[in-house]
């Protein structure tokens, strides 16, 4: 069904025109079959490893309410990556002294522990954080996220139980939760976040212990979603941070803020090449999911397994691409 042009954006200077979804995501699903199982399941991860790359899911959820979806769009993967978006919501909703204007600025807000710059690094790069004396470019590679989620877990008491019940109230489904096999793979092969983040600490820049900051966001990223699970949870970024439920969860500014980190770097050293083929604001994560937001209308998750040499999903890019491309939907 055509949307009336609920949103108040179609590009920038373009007036919105209506978009018939389902015949958009009808032409992503023949545009995609191509790509499909290609690229490489993320074994550094080895129950990530196990996955079926055949598979491939879409959903797109509207801010009025439909749902069109195609494909493996009701299987669980894990979120991974994508959950460091729902943390960093729920921090620049709840840190108040973090007011996002500079960096450095408010006492003890985020924005004086993580930059917003992208880093044109690996997502789990150590070399900018020595350099950077323990303060990570940006909130979506790896130490940044471990901030992210130290952070929640300062202001909170618990960051997994505050994303895991935030996905659950945004998704509508009260069991959401993690698998423990890929959270105890995750722990077995992380030293690499382990060391991200001791090196943090060694800085001054880690508030909880490193065991208990990592343990939890290990669980959030190991929380199983589906990809019309994740589009409708994306509309709380889409319709600006109004929740599913109608209240307020952060403001325009902070919306704004979101997305234009998501843009820069919601998918590592990929970034530019994202903003290029796609030009909507992204996040991705290694088990295969990308989330993108176009605001004021939509939220869209594509899923597939394999991923390209910067972890990203090879299939859930030529989606979105082809998304953007059929719907005119594209921020340029
Ligand atoms: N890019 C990702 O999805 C990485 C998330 C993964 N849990 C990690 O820490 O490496």
């Amino acid at each position: 069904m055509p949307d009336a042009a609920v949103g108040d954006f179609g590009g920038i200077g373009r007036t919105p025109e209506p978009v018939d979804y389902a015949a958009v995501v009808a032409k992503v699903m023949d545009a995609v079959a191509p790509h499909v199982g290609a690229g490489k399941v993320a074994d550094y991860i080895p129950e990530l490893a196990r996955v079926d790359p055949g598979q491939f899911g879409l959903a797109v959820a509207t801010v009025d309410g439909a749902m069109h979806t195609a494909g493996d769009a009701d299987t669980p993967f894990a979120i991974e990556s994508i959950s460091k978006l729902f943390a960093l919501a729920l921090v620049l909703a709840r840190d108040a002294e973090c007011d996002g204007t500079a960096v450095g600025s408010g006492a003890g807000g985020l924005w004086r522990r993580v930059r917003r710059e992208p880093s044109g690094e690996p997502f789990n790069s150590l070399i900018l954080l020595e350099i950077e004396k323990g303060i990570p470019r940006n909130p979506f590679i790896n130490p940044g996220a471990i901030v992210v989620t130290d952070q929640l877990h300062a202001l909170t008491g618990n960051a997994y139980a505050a994303v895991r019940e935030l996905l659950r109230a945004e998704t509508g489904n009260p069991h959401l939760h993690m698998d423990s096999v890929i959270a105890e793979s995750e722990a077995k092969c992380g030293n690499r976040n382990r060391a991200l983040a001791y090196l943090m600490a060694d800085f001054g820049n880690m508030r909880s212990q490193v065991a208990e900051a990592l343990d939890h966001y290990i669980r959030q990223c190991s929380i199983m979603i589906t990809c019309s699970e994740l589009a409708r949870a994306g509309l709380l970024v889409a319709r600006r941070g109004v929740r599913a439920d109608g209240t307020r969860l952060f403001g325009d500014a902070e919306a704004r803020r979101l997305t234009a980190v998501m843009m820069t770097c919601g998918t590592y050293d990929e970034a530019g090449e994202f903003a290029y083929r796609v030009g909507l604001p992204c996040k991705s994560g290694v088990g295969g999911g990308m989330l993108a937001v176009v605001p004021g209308r939509c939220a869209v998750a594509a899923w597939g397994p394999g991923l390209g040499p910067k972890g990203n999903s090879v299939s859930g890019a030529a989606a979105l691409e082809a998304f953007a491309d059929i719907s005119g939907l594209s921020l340029f």
